[in-house]
């Protein structure tokens, strides 16, 4: 989804005083001091449609799968009522109450037994409406398995509903609402700090069910997952490259990964000196480099050094020990003597980590093993992640940290990288999915996020890098104060 698309839509649903701010109740009798009403979407056609089309399209990315679309009434009613008429898709109605004349059905329209119901709403706080709409189609021998919310108040119903079995997409969520209301100046830094507070304070989704069997193993570990990234680099296993970007990170407050992919040394080079004080990483393919010349490694180095970042070669090494040890320290790019960290894939046994730390390890280089893949229909799951943990943990003097989509162990020394990363979920034509870098952070647990044509492709590389920084670390700071409570 488009970033702008999605920052102009929060605008005029402020415009339309969708968004309020002052003193209001909820539906559970909280008091809270900012308030969705999106029932007044229904006078504004134009505002309609776009948000229509926003959760449709959210419904193309995510593939899902279903017979029939219900709205949770009443203000959702009329956005399935236009999806489905769009795009002749079945709908059903969901009662609040039966009739006591003709048949007296809970659920209208047709359907069979077994059917896959995606739900839709507009805004959630627990996610109790989203449920209750659920249960009411469970009675029915319906299926619900995904659910897609406009605004997401980010007050626990995300984990209520997948401690039951529905997996929740929102669309916007509150801090990213306060942030571009702030960002335009519509609400004052007193106004944002409050409501952030409020959501912070106020999840309703309890602490035993946290950490009860319903939330995913990913959010689980990162629930548990109490350090920060200073306190993580002075543990004592912790590798001393895993100690030196930890507290890089704690220090220039980024836990963003630039992926420089661009193919001349010269956009490399300016990318690094402009870019590098948002960074704590640089990760480069000098594979795709036209003019690669044998001094990029030391140019890039003294970058490194002036706006202290680690360079990552992104190498992806997959082959057995002999051949990767050759590839990392000869050829023409001679890796092991400018990249700090480099990748591996698992597929060959323990023997590609052996092979690379001969090379590394003296040099005091640091290895990150692929443990999961961004793009779609990737094999790298499952018992694959969990063989690839276990080669990690038999060679934690060079093995530090993975490629991943989550966490994938609540060991603080490991650091999780993520890529496909960008302000809004989706993908590009040939499979690669995008998350955005508050799921990644915050939901997923991961430590770092890899950004690449999220930042290379904006008109403003620096404020988009920012941005990216900004969100991180906004992310990491709230994962933080969530598993302090
Ligand atoms: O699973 C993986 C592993 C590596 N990558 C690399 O990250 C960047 C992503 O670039 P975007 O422009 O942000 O899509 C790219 O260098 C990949 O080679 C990945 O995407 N997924």
């Amino acid at each position: 989804m488009d970033n702008l698309c999605i920052d102009s839509l929060i605008l005029k649903l402020h415009d339309v005083n969708a968004v309020k701010f002052g003193d209001y109740k909820l539906k559970s009798g909280m008091m809270t001091p900012i308030y969705i009403d999106l029932r007044v979407l229904v006078s504004h056609p134009v505002l309609m449609n776009q948000v229509s089309a926003l959760i449709y399209q959210r419904v193309l990315e995510e593939e899902l799968q279903f017979d029939s679309v219900c709205g949770v009434p009443y203000t959702a009613l009329p956005m399935a009522t236009i999806i489905c008429s769009t795009h002749e898709l079945p709908m059903l109605i969901r009662r609040k109450e039966a009739k006591d004349y003709g048949t007296k059905r809970l659920v209208e329209g047709s359907y069979r037994e077994g059917d896959i119901c995606l739900i839709i709403e507009d805004t959630v706080t627990s996610g109790s409406s989203i449920l209750e709409t659920a249960e009411v189609l469970y009675q029915e021998g319906l299926k619900v398995t995904d659910a897609i919310v406009l605004m997401d108040r980010e007050q626990g119903g995300v984990d209520m509903l997948a401690s039951k079995g529905i997996r929740l997409h929102p669309i916007i969520s509150m801090f990213k609402l306060v942030n571009v209301l702030l960002a335009a100046e519509r609400i004052t830094a007193q106004t944002a700090q409050s409501v952030r507070k409020f959501i912070q304070e106020n999840n309703t989704f309890s602490p035993k069910e946290k950490n009860g069997n319903g939330v995913s193993p990913a959010k689980k570990l990162c629930l548990e997952q109490q350090l920060s990234y200073a306190e993580r680099a002075k543990l004592p296993d912790v590798h001393p490259l895993a100690s030196k970007l930890l507290l890089m990170m704690e220090e220039k407050q980024s836990n963003l990964c630039l992926s420089a992919d661009v193919t001349s040394t010269k956009e490399l080079l300016q990318l690094a000196e402009t870019l590098g004080s948002k960074i704590c990483v640089l990760k480069t393919h000098v594979d795709i480099l036209k003019d690669f010349t044998s001094d990029l490694g030391q140019k890039l180095q003294t970058l490194a050094e002036k706006h202290n970042f680690c360079i990552f070669e992104d190498r992806k090494f997959a082959d057995i020990g002999n051949t990767v040890k050759h590839q990392y320290e000869g050829g023409i790019y001679q890796i092991s003597s400018w990249s700090h960290m480099v990748n591996a894939h698992g597929v060959p046994g323990p023997g590609v980590v052996k092979g690379l730390s001969a090379v590394g390890k003296p040099l005091g280089r640091g290895l990150l093993l692929i443990a999961q893949m961004s793009s779609q229909g990737s094999l790298a799951s499952g018992e694959y992640t969990q063989a690839v943990l276990q080669i990690a943990e038999e060679h934690l003097d060079f093995v530090f940290g993975f490629i991943c989509g989550s966490r994938i162990t609540k060991r603080p020394e490991f650091i999780h990288m993520t890529p496909g990363v960008q302000m809004h979920t989706g993908g590009d034509s040939l499979g690669q999915r995008y998350s955005t870098p508050e799921d990644v952070i915050y939901h997923k647990g991961s430590d770092i996020i890899i950004v690449g044509r999220g930042i290379l492709e904006a008109s403003d590389r620096l404020k988009a890098a920012e941005s990216y920084r900004k969100c991180g670390w906004d992310a990491y700071e709230k994962r933080l104060s969530q598993s302090s409570k």
